[in-house]
């Protein structure tokens, strides 16, 4: 994917200077330091190779820019912010695809998880699975108050079990009992129980979402960055660490689970019922 520059926004001079790629759009605001970040792969932001690739490539651009201290993940796709991993990667392909898509998922979880940045969530649409995971990812997460916008790793109702990094960011979040339930069940959480769970931080009109973001932000970033790099490093690497110490067996655990006949069927049969919903 290239990183492409488009015009700046009018009346905003060089710091509102857009650039992104076809599936992920960046709108960064040099003199705030602040960046928006927002996944564009209609129609439900499934999290395909591509995607995955461009979000890591604009995250890394975005790292290595000492200009940027803080960025806010939100969704250009209507009333969705992610529909989780894309299951079309997941069924129908070979066990070299598999891993190619595995490796890829856990990069992205692994750079998102220990990042330096400020990483707030702006979560303006449904979040399951892959989309929640992401939103886990970040120090701050806004839901907008929309009872349509469920959020959850709801993995079990797709016949599939969520890896264990996915269930350590769950618990690092929420803590043990809660995960413990909401994963075997697969709950998916209207707004007002996602903040009850604390699963989400703040639940907001969908209007005030971003504004809600760059408030919340502007207080993060009062914060010498160093001090509170080093403090979300104490309280994230043991469970990054775990994950790094078994990053190929994880791969070939995910290709030998996901390649077996009950797993593409069920996966083929939630998608087919995807398909049928709309009809
Ligand atoms: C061990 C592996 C761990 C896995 C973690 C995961 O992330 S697995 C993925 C789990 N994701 C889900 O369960 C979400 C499924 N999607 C939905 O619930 C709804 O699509 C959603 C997000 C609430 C949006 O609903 P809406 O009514 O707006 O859209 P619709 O359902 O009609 O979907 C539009 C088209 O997108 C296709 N699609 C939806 N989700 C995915 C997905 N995750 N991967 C691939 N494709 C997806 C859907 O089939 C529709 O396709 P179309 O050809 O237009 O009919």
């Amino acid at each position: 994917a290239t990183i492409r520059r488009t015009e700046p926004t009018a009346g905003s001079g060089d710091s509102a200077r857009r650039f992104g790629t076809q599936r992920v759009l960046v709108e960064p605001d040099a003199a705030s330091g602040v960046a928006v970040m927002k996944f564009k792969n209609p129609p439900v932001n499934s999290l395909s190779l591509e995607l995955l690739t461009e979000f890591i490539i604009s995250l890394e651009k975005l790292e290595n820019d000492k200009t940027f201290r803080g960025v806010i993940l939100t969704s250009d796709c209507p009333r969705v912010f992610s529909a989780g991993l894309d299951l079309t990667e997941m069924c129908g392909k070979n066990p070299a695809h598999y891993a190619e898509y595995w490796k890829a998922v856990q990069e992205l979880w692994l750079r998102l998880y220990l990042s330096n940045l400020v990483l707030i969530a702006a979560i303006n649409g449904a979040c399951p699975a892959g989309g929640c995971l992401i939103s886990l990812t970040c120090d701050y997460r806004i839901l907008a108050d929309n009872p349509k916008y469920l959020i959850g790793l709801n993995e079990t109702l797709l016949g599939i079990v969520a890896p264990f990094w996915f269930k350590d960011t769950l618990v690092n979040t929420i803590g043990h009992r809660a995960s413990e339930q909401a994963l075997q069940l697969g709950l998916l959480f209207l707004p007002a129980e996602a903040l009850q769970v604390g699963l989400v931080d703040q639940v907001v009109p969908e209007d005030q979402v971003l504004s809600t973001a760059l408030s919340v932000m502007a207080r993060w970033m009062a914060i010498p960055d160093h001090a509170r790099q080093l403090t979300k490093n104490m309280m994230r690497k043991t469970t990054v660490d775990r994950l790094v110490k078994q990053r190929d067996a994880d791969i070939q655990n995910f290709v030998s689970f996901i390649s077996r006949d009950s797993i593409q069927k069920s996966l083929q049969m939630y998608l087919e019922k995807l398909k049928q919903k709309k009809g």
